[in-house]
């Protein structure tokens, strides 16, 4: 990641970070641009600021409790507020999962009274057409791959970096990245997902965005879908 990336980033998870105040609960999520949210957000706990964190994964769960921000669970309460990254973004829907969180992520996000999604520009785009992660049962791997390609998509199964093998998630399981080219219809795409067995989940979240806070060389630019 090049100095201006992180510092687009950086401007748009401190704009997030300060949407929160004392007393509320707020997800997690994970990515470099939610990184920036968190460590903004252990910042204030510093000074005062007194909130629960629910973290979306192994990655924002260490990242909090290094930032000195205690953590909760979706058991314990509901949050308030999810801050989370996306790896393209269309209006109120995203294409997330390139840290092969977005099970977690979403279970957390769509519980949220408020999602923010916190980007830099390149993450925006008119139509999506980023290939979608989808997590899957070990065992469910070819079956999923081919039920894929019986709805227009080529999958890959993602490899782990510095690991001989695939990428398993903090769940056991492991990711196909599914590239659909353009998707015209991301709901009823996301519900033929869904319906595949052996699915653990796919990183299409439909409709569900509150806000985006996009950084930019400028500031911040926020949009409500
Ligand atoms: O969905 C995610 C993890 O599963 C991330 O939020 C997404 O990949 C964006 O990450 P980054 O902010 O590092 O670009």
């Amino acid at each position: 990641m090049t100095e201006d990336e992180s510092a687009l980033k950086r401007t748009a998870g401190e704009s997030a970070a300060e949407l929160v105040t004392d007393g509320m609960a707020i997800g997690l999520g994970t990515g470099s641009t939610a990184a920036q949210a968190i460590r903004a957000l252990g910042e204030r706990v510093d000074n005062g600021l007194s909130v629960r964190g629910i973290p979306t994964s192994f990655q924002s769960r260490e990242l909090a409790r290094e930032h000195g921000i205690p953590l909760t669970s979706l058991d314990e309460t509901t949050p308030d507020l999810a801050i989370d990254g996306a790896d393209q973004v269309s209006g109120a829907t995203l294409v997330k999962g390139g840290g092969a969180a977005h099970a977690r992520e979403k279970v957390v996000d769509t519980a949220a009274e408020r999602l923010v999604i916190v980007v830099d520009p390149s993450k925006t785009a008119e139509t999506l057409d980023h290939p979608v992660p989808v997590e899957v049962l070990p065992d469910a791997r070819s079956t999923v791959a081919t039920q894929v390609r019986d709805l227009g998509g080529d999958s890959v199964l993602r490899d782990a970096e510095r690991k001989d093998g695939p990428v398993v998630t903090d769940n056991g399981n492991l990711v196909l990245d599914c590239d659909f080219g353009k998707i015209s219809d991301s709901g009823a795409l996301a519900a033929d997902l869904s319906r595949l067995p052996g699915v653990v989940e796919h990183g299409l979240f439909v409709d569900c965005t509150d806000e985006i806070h996009i950084g930019t060389a400028d500031g911040v630019r926020v949009e409500r879908p």
